[in-house]
């Protein structure tokens, strides 16, 4: 699928050309692979030697099936894009279809939020189609957001802004609760190169974990039945208001995305 279409897109930054590099790992034949950006820089990626770049937007859009937008919001009005025969893709947080269709001209939007984990083939990417996105242009989002990790089509498209506060970041709000971990147990007198080294390999353990088996809830759960010196720590967290803070924070990045 990925060696039958063209993707150009626009937008080689810290998102940008992790999707790209993601790509290209997961199977788009650099030949196949076009990038823009304002100035021209030239970007490098492994694999990338046939990738085509420019700062040409319109000979981008041209070349290609698809194009992906990965801008900085502040940016798209300046676009002057005109891409009515093809099928964009946008991971701009705040980026309504609304917004894609009048800043394109295109019919065949699609909406995502995705995470520079691509890079690493794991990103989690989920996507909302306009109305004219064909049977064809969903079977294309699936197989280039699947490609840079796990990824879901959504319907609600104010959930694309939820996501861009809980997934878009990464890794964002879990390099807080690192930080917070680090700097308790420097406050009990623990070194910080020894603090970090530990905590540092509790999330890579927990990140694998938590890849399967019992839900995150589930195993919380199972902690707490064995009633053992985590389960004190849980229970103090679980009535000491973390819950609610972590949403109150959650829904003001939330919040950004929908006025940014
Ligand atoms: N960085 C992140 O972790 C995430 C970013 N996003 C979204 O992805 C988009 C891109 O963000 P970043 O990659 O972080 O930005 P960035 O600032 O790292 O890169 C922006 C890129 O856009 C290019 N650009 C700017 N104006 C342009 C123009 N007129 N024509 C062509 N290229 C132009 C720049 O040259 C640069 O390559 C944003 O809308 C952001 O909200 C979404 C999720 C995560
Ligand atoms: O913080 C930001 O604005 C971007 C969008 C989601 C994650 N990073």
């Amino acid at each position: 699928m990925l060696s039958e279409i063209t993707v150009g897109v626009i937008g080689t930054g810290q998102l940008g050309r992790a999707m790209a590099q993601g790509l290209l790992m997961g199977g788009l034949p650099g030949s196949n692979l076009w990038l823009a950006n304002r100035s021209g820089a030239p970007v490098t990626l492994e694999g990338g030697a046939a990738v085509t770049q420019t700062t040409d937007l319109a000979a981008l859009g041209a070349a290609c099936d698809v194009v992906v937008l990965a801008v900085p919001p502040a940016v798209v009005p300046s676009l002057s894009l005109e891409l009515r025969d093809r099928l964009v893709l946008s991971v701009v947080a705040g980026l309504t279809l609304d917004g894609m269709r009048h800043a394109t001209g295109a019919h065949r939007v699609i909406r995502a939020m995705s995470n520079p984990a691509a890079e690493r083939r794991l990103a989690y990417t989920p996507w909302v189609a306009g109305g004219a996105v064909t049977a064809e242009d969903r079977a294309t989002a699936t197989a280039i957001f699947g490609a840079i990790g796990v990824t879901d089509e959504i319907t609600d498209e104010a959930h694309i802004d939820d996501f861009t506060a809980l997934t878009g970041p990464v890794p964002g709000f879990v390099a807080y609760f690192a930080d917070s971990m680090i700097r308790h147990a420097t406050a009990q007198g623990i070194p910080e190169e020894i603090a970090t080294r530990a905590i540092r390999q509790l999330f890579l353990a927990s990140g694998q974990m938590l890849k399967e088996g019992a839900t995150p809830a589930g195993q919380v759960q199972e902690m707490v039945d064995y009633a053992g010196t985590t389960a004190a720590g849980l229970t103090h967290l679980r009535r000491g208001g973390f819950d609610a803070a972590l949403s109150e924070a959650l829904l003001a990045a939330t919040e950004k995305a929908r006025t940014i």
